[in-house]
């Protein structure tokens, strides 16, 4: 599971401590939950073992993107604009590519494209908006006959995950707005709430 959106140390220590398995840094200059380099290397370097630190950039520059992965030391790309497959795998770092859905969505196609990714992170498409919308897709919409790890995103909280999980079975879920007090600073007791509704569901 991935807390996205962190801005604070304090909030990365207490997603992990209740189980968090990666988190999220959002290097995206527009959004509410945007991180420096400074910010995110503080964050980074005080971060016990074996957590996954995933970098989130839309449509930045490839001199952007390598400082920073330079600079702050994270383990995976997340690539949440309209990047191509060619773009997203210059990268000395694994990536997963986000996919806004809407109803007339070919996810086989983009799976296809995005060959090299390590995942495909489902969120839904809102016009206008590239991210963290706190929207929920239609699940359905999703193919049962993808091959690559799915990582569930849009709009998930503690009510809604482990209906999420049961009825998509992703490899992960990613929630930012549903855990958070206001934009950018996370609540412990959601994200406890969040992590219940995760490990309650019957799989
Ligand atoms: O969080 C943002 O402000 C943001 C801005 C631009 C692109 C992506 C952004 N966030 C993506 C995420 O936080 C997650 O990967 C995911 O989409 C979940 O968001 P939410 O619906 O708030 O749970």
């Amino acid at each position: 599971m991935k807390i996205c959106g962190i801005t604070r140390l304090e909030d990365a220590l207490s997603a992990i401590e209740q189980g968090a398995d990666a988190i999220g840094l959002v290097f995206y200059a527009a959004s509410p939950r945007h991180v420096s380099i400074a910010q995110a290397k503080s964050i980074v370097e005080n971060l016990p073992p074996f957590i996954t630190t995933v970098g989130l950039f839309v449509n930045a520059t490839e001199a952007e993107i390598v400082k920073t992965i330079e600079a702050v030391g994270l383990n995976l790309i997340q690539f949440h604009g309209d990047e191509t497959p060619e773009q997203c795998k210059q990268f000395a770092l694994p990536y997963i590519k986000a996919i806004r859905v809407k109803s007339d969505t070919n996810l086989v196609q983009y799976e296809a494209d995005f060959e090299d990714a390590k995942a495909l992170l489902l969120d839904t498409y809102t016009e206008g908006l590239v991210g963290g919308t706190g929207q929920v897709f239609d699940w359905s919409l999703i193919p049962k006959t993808l091959q690559k790890p799915i990582i569930l995103a849009g709009g998930l909280n503690s009510h809604n995950v482990r209906q999420a999980v049961e009825q998509v079975h992703p490899y992960a879920v990613d929630v930012s707005g549903g855990v958070e007090a206001s934009k950018g600073i996370k609540d412990a007791a959601k994200i406890a709430a969040f992590i219940r509704g995760v490990n309650d569901a019957v799989i």
